[in-house]
C-alpha cells in the first residue's frame, strides 16, 4: 500500500504584498521521485523551502509523514530531510570527508560509525574513497563537488531528499551523468522520497516518476511523463514541450 510522503492542503504564501503561491494542495506518495518544472519566478523554490521550514506558509497546511508541519520541531525536522543545492556550499577547509561527516558528527556519531558511513556515501556516488576522502573542496571538479552535495544531503539517511537545480550549473556532458546517477540511487534506496526541482524539460521527464509543472504559484499538471507529453493539460505545458521540440528541429536541421 502506498503512503502519504509530503501533503500540500491550501497552502498560500506571500512575501509583503506580493502573492506567490495562491493556493497549492497536491500530495506525493512514500518513494516517490517526483520533479518539479516551471518558469522562473513560479514558485519551485519557495515550495521547497516550505517543505523543510526554511519558510513558512502564510496559509494552508503541510503534511509531512502525515504530521502537521508546523506542529514539529525544525531542527530535528531537517535531520530527515536533506537538501540539495546548485551552490552547494561544501566548506572549504574541510576535506570531503569531512564534508560528508558533519551532521553525523553534530549528533555525536562514534568515530567508526562516521568513518564507515562517509566511504559507503563516496562508492554510492562513485567517488573513490581512498582517493577522495581526504581531498578539498578546491581539489574536486564541479561535478565531483555536486556528487559530494548528494553524499553529505543522505549522510543521515534522510526518508526525504529535496534538490534545486542541483544540476544547474554543469556543462550538458556531466550533467546527464549526474541525472542517471541520482535516478540509480533513488533506485538503490528503499522508500526515498526525491522532490527535484528543475528548469531543464529533458531532465524533470527522465527524472521524475511523476512531474509538477508549475506557473505563476500553481499547478498546471501533475502527471508522469508520459501522460504529460501525450497529454499535456493546459496551454502553458503545451507552450513549455514545444520549446524542446522546436530545439530538437533546430538541431535537426544543423546536422541536415
Ligand atoms: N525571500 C523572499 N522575499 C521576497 N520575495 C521572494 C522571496 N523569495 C522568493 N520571492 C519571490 O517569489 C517568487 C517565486 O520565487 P521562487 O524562487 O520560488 O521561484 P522559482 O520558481 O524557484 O524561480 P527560479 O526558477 O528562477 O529559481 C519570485 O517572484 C521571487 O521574487
Amino acid at each position: 500500500m502506498t503512503k502519504t510522503s509530503i501533503q500540500f492542503k491550501y497552502v498560500q504564501k506571500s512575501f509583503g504584498d506580493n502573492l506567490v503561491i495562491p493556493d497549492l494542495s497536491f500530495t506525493v506518495q512514500e518513494g516517490e521521485f517526483v520533479t518539479i518544472l516551471g518558469s522562473s519566478g513560479s514558485g519551485k523554490t519557495t515550495l521547497l523551502k516550505m517543505v523543510n521550514g526554511l519558510l513558512k506558509p502564510s496559509a494552508g497546511e503541510i503534511l509531512i509523514g502525515g504530521k502537521k508541519l508546523a506542529d514539529q520541531d525544525l531542527v530535528n525536522l531537517r535531520r530527515h530531510i536533506g537538501y540539495v543545492v546548485q551552490q552547494i556550499g561544501l566548506f572549504p577547509h574541510m576535506t570531503i570527508a569531512q564534508n560528508i561527516g558533519v551532521v553525523p558528527k553534530m549528533l555525536n556519531w562514534p568515530h567508526e560509525k562516521i568513518v564507515s558511513r562517509v566511504t559507503e556515501l563516496l562508492q554510492l556516488v562513485q567517488l573513490d574513497p581512498d582517493s577522495f576522502a581526504d581531498r578539498y573542496p578546491s581539489q574536486l571538479s564541479g561535478g565531483q563537488q555536486q556528487r559530494v552535495g548528494v553524499a553529505r544531503a543522505l549522510a543521515t539517511n534522510p526518508p526525504y531528499v529535496l534538490f534545486d537545480e542541483p544540476f544547474g550549473a554543469l556543462d550538458a556532458l556531466t550533467r546527464l551523468e549526474l541525472q542517471r546517477e541520482i535516478k540509480r540511487i533513488h533506485d538503490s534506496l528503499a522508500n526515498k522520497t526525491f522532490l527535484f526541482v528543475t528548469h531543464d524539460i529533458n531532465e524533470a521527464l527522465f527524472l521524475g516518476q511523476r512531474v509538477m509543472v508549475m506557473h505563476d504559484g500553481q499547478i498546471e499538471q501533475f502527471a508522469t511523463p508520459e501522460e504529460v507529453v501525450t497529454h499535456p493539460a493546459t496551454a502553458f505545458v503545451k507552450e513549455l514541450l514545444g520549446t524542446v521540440q522546436q530545439n530538437e528541429q533546430l538541431w535537426g536541421r544543423a546536422h541536415d
